[in-house]
């Protein structure tokens, strides 16, 4: 796809189609697998399906619906909003330019600040289902082996040629999501800081890649955001990224030995098997509609905060 083609088609079907006051949104929100249930929050809501917008894909994986939705999110007038309810991964067989086109139409729309959801699997044992781990820093094993979502010519003249990504991950943004755990009550181990691998699905991990990844530096592991956040810094957004932990990754502390079992079964004992589990989709969707309530909230909240934050604006 040629990203620059449709970008002003969809500007213009968006003007058309959206009241002025939701024309202009200050924040974006992407919601992950099973968090759309998000927008249940925005005041004034209007919803445009990603099939009326020039370039925009369809997301083609449960728990992820279809549309672009703008409203008012906080208390008085309300903070305009963009949030994507689904998007688009590469292992639905998108290409980069498609799965990252929502994030450059919401940064020519004026969205300064990016708040990016996601499920991701756990590879750290203190970090249990259920926490929201803010991000700090990622490992990108496709960017970096030839698969880097800024690959090709820049988009933009403006647009740096080597990004710096050192500095992903706004503190400013992330401060505020503690603070809104803190004015939320949220106990303490509702909230963690951890480090995102992101890898390209659609397998889950074998114990062995988790592994990898856990020794690597990660404390949590997904399918998405990373191409988000890279083309966000790109178009110069402050980012703060959220995995809620679905499941935990399987890394059992020893293989299950089938010579041992062989060779117990041929002396006639009996050999006590641990418990093997696997992942499933279903799985980490269960615990998104579980967490939907805290998840709505938090983000409610950062979004009240950020318009009071000076070097967010
Ligand atoms: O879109 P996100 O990253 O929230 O979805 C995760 C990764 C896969 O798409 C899916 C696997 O269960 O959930
Ligand atoms: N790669 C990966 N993505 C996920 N998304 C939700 N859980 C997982 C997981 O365990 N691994």
């Amino acid at each position: 796809m040629d990203p620059h083609a449709p970008l002003l088609q969809t500007l213009q079907t968006l003007t058309s189609v959206l009241p002025e006051k939701l024309q202009r949104p200050r924040i974006g929100i992407v919601c992950g697998s099973g968090l759309s249930g998000l927008v249940e929050s925005f005041r004034e809501v209007e919803m445009v399906p990603y099939e009326n917008l020039p370039g925009f894909a369809r997301s083609t994986v449960s728990g992820h619906k279809s549309a672009l939705a703008f409203g008012l999110l906080g208390e008085g007038e309300g903070v305009p909003v963009v949030a994507m309810l689904g998007r688009f991964h590469r292992y639905e067989g998108h290409d980069f330019p498609t799965i990252v086109y929502p994030i450059r139409v919401m940064a020519r729309l004026g969205v300064k600040n990016i708040i990016i959801t996601n499920a991701a699997g756990s590879l750290n044992p203190s970090i249990p289902v259920g926490t929201i781990v803010v991000i700090q820093d990622h490992l990108a094993l496709p960017n970096m082996t030839g698969s880097n979502p800024l690959l090709g010519p820049p988009t933009s003249p403006s647009h740096a040629r080597f990004l710096p990504l050192s500095d992903a991950y706004s503190p400013s943004l992330r401060r505020l999501a503690f603070l809104s755990a803190h004015k939320l009550a949220l106990p303490r181990e509702a909230l963690a800081e951890g480090t995102y691998a992101w890898v390209c699905g659609p397998t889950y991990e074998t114990p062995a890649e988790g592994r990898m990844l856990r020794h690597a530096g990660a404390d949590v592991v997904g399918m998405s955001t990373v191409p988000e956040v890279v083309v966000a810094r790109e178009e110069g957004m402050n980012v703060l990224v959220m995995s809620l932990v679905t499941n935990f990754v399987v890394i059992p502390e020893r293989y299950r030995s089938i010579r041992d079992e062989v060779e117990a079964e041929l002396l006639g004992k009996k050999i006590e098997l641990p418990k093997e589990d696997v992942v499933s989709h279903d799985e980490v969707l269960a615990v998104g509609r579980q967490k939907a309530e805290v998840m709505k909230k938090l983000v409610g909240s950062i979004v009240e905060l950020i318009p009071t934050a000076p070097d967010l604006q």
